[in-house]
């Protein structure tokens, strides 16, 4: 069987051919074989086609959309290892087809968010449409750009749903990464069209494929060659438009003014605005108020029909009404649901609460909207003694956590407390009494606060994953000793060419969840790549521990350890929480303990800023104008008993630094 899936993967000659996945699907290739197949793409590289390329300008609203039957339409993806160039090829996608005019400004233009901006990822995949002739032929292609960041691979996985191929686009300088594979894995078990696409050329270039060609997103070198495989290698959709209307919901995101727009690819038949449509989930009937394509901006457009992708807004009031993977289809024609996708599961959990009790309202709306644009967010109501009402939320990992308190803040102008991550242990519990009360022997803990005790559990899980780390073999020794200072136990180390090691490693899911994947980068220059997949729960020894400030615990900054772990943990927290604290006007105990037994401790000395210290004379204006600032800078702080902790500290204090 391998043999033979060696002899059909190797026999991809060139970059545009599409894989013959489909004839091999008895078995899935081994991680090992499916990075052969993309280097030998790699090393082939992408031939330069002549082209006939002529971009359409003609605009949406007047182009007839039925006159793209289902032949002429191709739906496909860009996904790639994060930072690989998906973003910046969309670009020069998007403008070669005249979808955006072409000017120095166009930099990863479907990356709208501001906090995308800010950090250079994508976080939410996007669609856009595009008129593309070729060889006489008009053709509609639908492209979905997608996140590469190991915590968004939800994203990624519906959005191959929408599509029957994918650019798989490869950094030409890093080559095959973690993501790349993983990626490829997703379109190969979606049995989607590969297109392996290598970017990046025109620069720093490995001496293998010196001599090859390959593209320039950057640049727009060869990138017309990329639209030209699209339409030869990415078969048609499928359906026809005689057949009754049905339609996938594969994103949703919510408008104040409109309510739900559903993104949707559909699968037969057609549909256009006043039609009364059924969503298959909760079995309720709509009329289709708009629908149209995405350019990447909405186009409305009087149909959409078999095999196109394009929005629809139908008066949904909620996106749990629009579940993403539910099946749409007309009133009067009743088709059956198409499978839909397994929910997302949450990974990382943590409490969010409003900074002062008032804020609380303000802040369920905007947790409330805000989800509904990240349906893969789980909510729940919680509550705590020391920081009030609030809710505990679960969360695909820590970047995502991140992202998602950061957009509360710039798109909501919400201030939170997020308390410290943690990841969903379990508890085997002895007690009869508890487990009359949870309904069963095990409990899921999501809440350190919650956390049973010793005395009533039988036994605690963690929850494990399987780590795969791609790196050059010179930074093998320093990644070793780092998967072992997080309780890695190696699985497999094997070299995938000359200079290249794959290291497999059964990691705690805590161990790797706050910094593990930035400590990898940067111990390794950058080279080294990381994913990871759920590998059940292993028992362990945990405790909780709490952080205390003069005294008093400080809830956010509550962690489970393993107990191996507890020292190092809470000494590191506390010689960071002293470096996050400002001095203030008495004495400041930072402690960490298990139980009512100090493990670790610092010192923060008195100390008093004063502001109008170096403001001479008398202007009272001054004066007040000073202390507002600083009562303004305060407002950021965080008050535990008397001691202001600055907000960011919370984060940052979790982050370990490796020695
Ligand atoms: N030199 C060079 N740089 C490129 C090229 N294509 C993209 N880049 C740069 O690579 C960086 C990452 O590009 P993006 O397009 O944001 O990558 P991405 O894959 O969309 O990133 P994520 O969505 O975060 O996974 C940017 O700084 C781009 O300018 C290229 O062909 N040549």
């Amino acid at each position: 069987m391998t043999y033979f899936l060696v002899k059909q993967l190797c026999d991809i000659s060139l970059l545009g051919r599409v894989l013959p996945f489909k004839v091999c699907r008895r078995k899935i290739p081994s991680y090992n074989i499916c990075y052969r197949v993309l280097r030998h793409c790699l090393v082939k590289s992408l031939p330069v086609l002549s082209s006939s390329f002529r971009s359409l300008s003609t605009q949406p609203d007047a182009v007839d959309l039925s006159k793209f039957p289902v032949d002429k339409i191709r739906n496909f993806c860009i996904i790639a290892h994060i930072d690989h160039g998906k973003s910046t090829l969309a670009d020069r996608l998007l403008e070669m087809t005249g979808a955006i005019a072409k000017t120095e400004k166009n930099k990863q233009v479907l990356d709208k968010l501001q906090v995308e901006r800010e950090r250079g990822i994508t976080v939410k995949a996007q669609t856009a449409s595009l008129f593309y002739s070729h060889d006489g032929q008009e053709y509609l292609l639908n492209l979905i750009d997608t996140p590469g960041h190991v915590d968004f691979s939800y994203e990624v996985s519906r959005s191959l749903s929408a599509c029957q191929g994918v650019l798989l686009i490869i950094d030409a300088n890093q080559g095959i990464q973690a993501q790349t594979v993983a990626n490829f894995y997703l379109a190969f078990e979606a049995q989607l069209a590969i297109i392996p696409v290598i970017n990046k050329v025109l620069s720093d270039i490995p001496t293998e494929i010196t001599d090859r060609e390959g593209i320039s997103a950057k640049l727009g070198t060869n990138v017309e060659a990329v639209l030209q495989a699209v339409v030869k290698r990415i078969p048609h959709p499928g359906g026809s438009v005689d057949d009754p209307f049905k339609a996938l919901v594969f994103d949703s995101n919510f408008d104040h003014y409109r309510g739900v727009v559903a993104n949707i690819a559909v699968i037969g038949g057609r549909v256009k605005k006043g039609d009364n449509i059924v969503s298959a989930h909760l079995s309720k009937t709509y009329e289709v108020n708009e629908l149209g394509l995405l350019r990447p901006e909405e186009h409305a457009t009087q149909k959409l029909f078999a095999g196109q992708v394009g929005y629809i807004i139908a008066g949904m009031k909620d996106v749990k009404e629009a579940q993403i993977g539910d099946t749409l289809y007309r009133h009067d024609h009743p088709v059956q649901a198409l499978p839909g996708f397994k929910p997302a599961k949450a990974m990382v959990f943590a409490g969010m609460y409003p900074m002062d009790q008032s804020e609380y309202p303000a802040l369920r709306s905007a947790i409330e909207r805000l989800t509904l644009n990240d349906s893969s967010v789980t909510v729940q109501r919680d509550s705590s003694l020391a920081l009030g009402a609030g809710w505990r939320l679960g969360f695909l990992g820590l970047l995502h956590m991140e992202v998602f308190n950061q957009r509360l803040e710039q798109e909501y102008n919400a201030s939170v407390i997020v308390t410290s991550p943690t990841v969903p242990y379990k508890a085997i519990l002895s007690s009869a009494k508890l487990i009359k009360e949870h309904g069963g022997e095990e409990v899921t803990i999501v809440n350190p606060a919650q956390f049973p005790d010793r005395s009533v559990v039988l036994e605690y899980l963690e929850p494990m994953v399987l780590g795969t780390i791609l790196a050059p073999d010179a930074y093998t020794g320093k990644i070793m000793s780092l998967c072992l200072s997080r309780r890695g136990v190696q699985k497999s180390m094997v070299y995938i060419d000359e200079q290249r090691v794959m290291l497999k490693y059964l990691f705690p899911l805590n161990e790797i969840v706050v910094d593990f994947y930035d400590l990898l980068k940067s111990m390794s220059s950058g080279y080294a790549s990381f994913d990871y997949e759920n590998a059940d729960y292993q028992a362990a020894d945990l405790i909780k521990m709490d952080i205390l400030l003069n005294g008093r615990p400080v809830e956010e900054l509550t962690t489970i350890v393993h107990r191996e772990r507890a020292y190092s943990t809470g000494k590191a927290m506390c010689e960071r929480l002293k470096e996050s604290i400002p001095r203030q006007m008495f004495e400041i105990a930072i402690q960490a303990a298990i139980g009512s037994k100090v493990i670790a401790r610092e010192t923060v000395k008195a100390f008093r800023k004063n502001v109008l210290a170096k403001c001479y004379g008398g202007d009272i204006t001054r004066k007040m104008k000073l202390l507002k600032r600083q009562a303004e800078g305060k407002k950021k702080m965080r008050r535990v008993g008397n001691v202001d902790v600055p907000k960011d500290a919370f984060i940052s204090v979790l982050k370990r630094k490796e020695k």
